[in-house]
């Protein structure tokens, strides 16, 4: 087995230990059967989870401003169901290549369903120390931190500094996990579970500390290295926090797989094989993912966060190392680290939906002065490799970062670096550029191309998707969309109900008969034959299609009744303006008509009302309305009994909207015959019709009474003197019989 680790490091119960690479032979593991319940992350919590960065709180960084801001991606619903067949070491697999995907392809696997919208690649900065070396020869630092995500940098004698804005900017006191909690690694981890492709990588001149960010300083993962080392970089502490969510969504399965390339002289080479004598593969387009990948390229099943750790280390271990002038370790190859997920969730009605993600770590070699570093034979010849494609890379990131030359032809098969970035740069992932710098004199010109590069890196979009079988995706579009107009018309047929059904008669029209597809078992669906998806989709289509038809009826109905809603309001002010109007002329009289007190439920303007009727008398002086002249309703003027008639226009509405009873204060009143009144009108229990009701006030004076029943008062002034309470049964109070 290719991939090992010091069984000293990270212990596992043996129980709990799955197929890790630092134990099982690929070919025997190979053919070991799939074991779809078995879970990632589940064994008990191992000690790197416990490091004493959890412990310690993360030190707020003076030197990091504007942390990303970004929400977290919504969470999916928890999920259990069949799980994905498991191809442990796989070979000749797709994994490890980054694909490039089309929207419009139909090719099967590919298809975009929630798209995060467009999303720039987040640029931070790294500001390491002065080494050892700088320090002695007494450099000094050419960068400043004025805050807020900028940097200015010198740029020679007596000008002014050059100004550069990123997301985040570490100073150089930020620590590793300052990096991991601010440099917004931790949304791509969490990205990745929902199923986007994501990518960080570290840009920067040789010695900038793009090794040292993402996994640490030298030596780290060598025979005696510390597993609670506060130096682990962001990878290490990237898996922890990965291992973390799973632990926190039990009822998800995840699979995930790693691989670990490095692209050496412009070869690949595969870290977790070495022992085919470092083989170059091949990287190939293909077709179907519309992408360039890697062929033959191993991929490690991870169950548990050890496996992870032990792709890391063996990949460490395996990586192409150099020394030059100004790096003692420098790396002479980039690498690309990529863990894949795979999660299954379950969507509506019993659905279940899988979805792929991935997160890449790639840590590109530096580049290099060669007069600075004195390279030469091999070590020069590994340099002109990294510059030529760092150069392709920066041409790429310069064209797509330039809107007008985006159309244009962009370079990625210039070399094998940019062919298998290419998505990262401009396709649907997420993608995180940690650009490292010194902050020496000694680097200016390196560090002001550094920050240039970083500058425009800045200004690329890509367009994050998730991605999904197409079938699944056309189903679960389907059935959210079905779900939400039912609800929707549910909504609407309750609405409808609330009105007389007359109205709501008057406005319906037959509807198709809806039919419902059957229930489909999730673990059956991938077995579905063609024509039984044709048809289980023609069925979703069809049910859509009547809901939607039902939907717009009912929208229209509701539209209607809305506008004789409106009709009837408005005709109910104009009846109470009249009568504002007629009630003035009568207070000028000195005579006042209980018949000012009657309101519409509909109207929502009672406020105004007693407002008006403030202005009319003075608030302060209650009159006694039996102290003043009556006036009969015969003496009514003709022109308000008929306003009063016709006032029954809302009666369906007010029927439904309240059943309010208006009861005048004399109502029960002991002594009052009013009770003897209506009985003897041949109402029940006091039930009285509209038209008696509004006799008995018409030929009776209120009084205010405390006779105990609820007062009806509108800013504190009971309307009148009478009380208004709620009678369930009223329906006929506007009666006109
Ligand atoms: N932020 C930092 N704090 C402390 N030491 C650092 C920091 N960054 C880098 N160093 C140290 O500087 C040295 C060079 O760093 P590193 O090897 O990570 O650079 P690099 O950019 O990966 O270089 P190359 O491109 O040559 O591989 C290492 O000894 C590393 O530990």
């Amino acid at each position: 087995m290719m991939v090992t680790r010091p069984k000293t490091l990270y212990k596992t119960p043996p129980t709990s230990r799955g197929n890790s690479p630092g134990r099982t032979p690929p070919a025997p593991a190979k053919n070991k059967a799939p074991s779809p319940s078995r879970r990632i992350g589940r064994s008990p919590a191992r000690s790197p989870l416990k490091t004493p960065q959890d412990d310690k709180k993360a030190k707020s960084p003076q030197t990091i401003v504007k942390p990303l801001t970004r929400t977290p991606s919504k969470r999916s619903l928890g999920s259990r169901g069949s799980s994905p067949a498991k191809t442990p070491q796989s070979r000749g697999s797709e994994y490890g290549s980054i694909e490039r995907l089309d929207e419009t392809s139909t090719n099967r696997r590919i298809l975009s369903t929630f798209k995060e919208g467009e999303d720039n690649i987040n640029v931070v900065v790294r500001v390491r120390p002065l080494n050892n070396r700088e320090a002695r020869s007494g450099d000094e630092t050419v960068i400043q931190f004025p805050g807020n995500g900028q940097i200015l940098c010198e740029s020679g004698s007596g000008q002014k500094p050059r100004q550069f804005s990123y997301n985040v900017v570490f100073e150089p006191a930020a620590t590793q996990e300052d990096v991991l909690q601010f440099s917004g690694v931790k949304r791509l981890i969490e990205m990745s579970l929902e199923g986007f492709r994501c990518t960080a990588f570290c840009y920067g001149q040789t010695g900038s500390g793009k090794t040292h960010t993402l996994t640490g300083p030298p030596g780290l993962f060598g025979k005696k290295m510390a597993p609670y080392s506060d130096q682990h970089g962001l990878v290490f502490r990237s898996f922890l926090y990965l291992f973390q969510l799973i632990k926190e969504r039990p009822e998800k399965h995840f699979v995930l797989k790693a691989s670990y390339l490095e692209i050496y002289n412009e070869k690949v080479i595969d870290l977790l094989n070495p022992g085919s004598l470092r083989k170059p593969l091949a990287v190939r387009w293909s077709k179907k993912a519309r992408g360039f990948f890697v062929e033959n390229l191993f991929t490690v099943d991870c169950e548990e966060l050890d496996d992870l750790l032990a792709v890391l280390e063996e990949g460490m271990r395996n990586r192409s190392m150099g020394s030059h002038h100004m790096n003692e370790n420098s790396s002479r190859s980039h690498t690309i680290l990529s863990v894949h997920i795979t999660s299954e969730q379950p969507a509506e009605n019993g659905v279940f939906i899988s979805r792929s993600g991935k997160i890449n770590f790639v840590d590109l070699a530096g580049s290099e002065m060669t007069k600075k570093t004195r390279s030469e034979g091999k070590t020069l010849e590994e340099a002109n490799n990294i510059n030529k494609s760092l150069m392709v890379l920066g041409y790429c990131i310069a064209s797509l970062s330039d809107r007008k030359r985006k159309t244009n032809h962009i370079p990625y098969r210039d070399s094998k670096l940019t062919k298998l970035l290419a998505d990262s740069l401009a396709g649907n992932g997420v993608t995180l550029m940690i650009a490292c710098i010194s902050p020496a004199r000694f680097n200016l010109a390196e560090t002001v191309n550094t920050l240039r590069y970083a500058a425009r890196a800045k200004k690329i979009r890509t367009k994050p998707i998730v991605l999904m079988d197409p079938r699944e995706a056309l189903i679960l579009s389907l059935k959210r969309e079905v779900a939400v107009l039912q609800s929707e018309n549910e909504h609407l047929r309750s609405a409808l109900n609330g009105y007389p059904s007359s109205v709501a008669d008057q406005h319906s029209v037959e509807r198709p008969v809806i039919r419902t597809p059957p229930k489909i078992d999730p673990e059956k669906l991938a077995e579905l034959e063609g024509p039984q998806l044709i048809e289980l989709v023609r069925l979703y289509i069809s049910e859509n299609e009547a809901l939607r038809t039902e939907n717009e009826e009912l929208f229209t109905s509701r539209d209607a009744l809305l506008r004789d809603q409106e009709v009837v309001s408005r005709e109910n002010e104009r009846l109470l303006k009249k009568l504002e109007d007629v009630n003035s002329d009568e207070s000028r009289a000195c005579v006042r008509s209980p018949l000012i007190n009657a309101q519409s439920a509909i109207s929502s303007d009672l406020s105004r009302y007693t407002g008006d009727l403030e202005s009319t008398a003075n608030p302060n002086i209650w009159t006694n309305p039996m102290d003043e002249p009556q006036k009969d309703s015969s003496h009514l003027p003709e022109s308000i009994q008929k306003e009063l008639d016709k006032r029954m226009i809302g009666e369906n509405i007010l029927g439904k909207v309240g059943n309010h009873r208006r009861h005048n204060s004399w109502d029960g009143r002991p002594g009052s015959n009013n009770s003897a009144r209506t009985k003897s009108s041949g109402s029940e229990g006091g039930k009285v019709t509209g038209r008696q009701s509004r006799k008995e006030i018409e030929t009776k004076s209120s009084k205010p009474v405390d006779d105990g029943r609820p007062r009806f008062s509108i800013g504190n002034k009971e309307i009148f003197g009478s009380s208004i309470s709620i009678d369930q049964d009223d329906d006929d109070l506007f009666d006109r019989n």
